[in-house]
């Protein structure tokens, strides 16, 4: 497991040395044969090296003993944070884009997923990587054990917030589009990332218009009494108060593309689309 990590780890820098930052650079010579390459962990206590001639990479411990301080974080205790000298930057540069979250929030029917999408088909076609985290999707998997109570909305948008910072983490651009109803909630997830990483937008669009686009029949049955807890209904939706961008109102575009753009527009502003 180790040493298959290494070998991945390892066979980007051999890609794309420039790629990793000038703390980390490991030193080339393509002519040498055997351990050409290492890399110390930030505490020290592993060093990784690997062979050109396409070995496995070894994992030796140089520090037998020593170990880092142990935490407890909510129920885990006795755990370590473990560094790898490869880190965002270096991931970022190679995809010459930074990471961030883009969570947008909106009443059910407000244009959410639509709207991800565009965005993505957007950047992609800029050579950027996104990846989408859809509140519908993710209820089919990860967060299938989850209802619409609203202790249950929140741990839905605690983890997505978690995931969406590994991704960001990663380097990508990372679409989070669920309905998110409570702002504490979505402020939760705004401060597990760096200032400026989490940019929020929210779908600014009518009770009204969302009641009767209604896509998939769901305002009918809860108006029907056969959904209970539906937002916007009989649940609550609290707007965001300060928000990065706000769409949907007359004059911020109304097609999902012209949204979009607004979007992109942001982020080519704020140097996300280059590392
Ligand atoms: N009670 C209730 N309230 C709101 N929405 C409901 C409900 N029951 C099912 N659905 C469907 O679930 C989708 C919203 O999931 P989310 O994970 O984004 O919701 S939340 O953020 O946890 O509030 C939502 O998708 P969108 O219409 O894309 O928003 C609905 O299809
Ligand atoms: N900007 C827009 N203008 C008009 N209709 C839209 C727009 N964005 C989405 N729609 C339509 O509204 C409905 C709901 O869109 P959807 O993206 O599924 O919303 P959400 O993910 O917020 O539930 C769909 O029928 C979609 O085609």
């Amino acid at each position: 497991m180790i040493a298959a990590g290494a070998k991945s780890l390892l066979g980007l820098s051999i890609a794309s040395p420039k790629g990793l930052s000038d703390r980390n650079s490991l030193s080339s010579n393509s002519r040498s044969v055997g351990v050409v390459r290492s890399c110390v962990s930030m505490d020290g206590s592993q060093t990784l090296s690997h062979n050109t001639n396409g070995s496995f990479p070894e994992l030796k411990s140089i520090n037998g003993k020593k170990q880092g301080p142990l935490s407890t974080v909510g129920n885990s205790t006795n755990i370590k944070w473990h560094e790898c000298p490869v880190e965002k930057v270096d991931r970022q540069r190679l995809l010459d884009q930074k990471g961030c979250v883009i969570w947008v929030t909106g009443l059910s029917g407000s244009g959410k997923s639509t709207l991800a999408c565009a965005l993505n088909q957007m950047l992609y076609k800029k050579g950027k990587l996104c990846y989408i985290l859809d509140g519908d999707n993710v209820r089919h998997g990860l967060n299938r054990d989850l209802s619409f109570k609203a202790e249950d909305r929140a741990e839905n948008i605690r983890r997505v917030g978690e995931v969406a910072k590994l991704f960001a983490d990663a380097g990508i651009i990372c679409i989070a589009s669920l309905i998110s109803p409570y702002r504490t909630d979505r402020d939760a997830c705004r401060n597990l990332l760096p200032e400026g990483d989490f940019v929020e937008v929210f779908m600014d669009v009518s009770l009204e218009v969302c009641e009767a686009r209604d896509p998939k029949g769901l305002y009918k049955l809860a108006r029907a009494g056969k959904i209970k807890g539906f937002t916007g209904i009989d649940d609550p939706y609290e707007p965001p108060l300060n928000c990065e961008i706000s769409l949907g109102r007359e004059g911020s575009g109304t097609s999902p593309i012209e949204m979009a753009e607004v979007i992109v527009g942001y982020l080519e502003n704020k140097g996300y689309l280059q590392a």
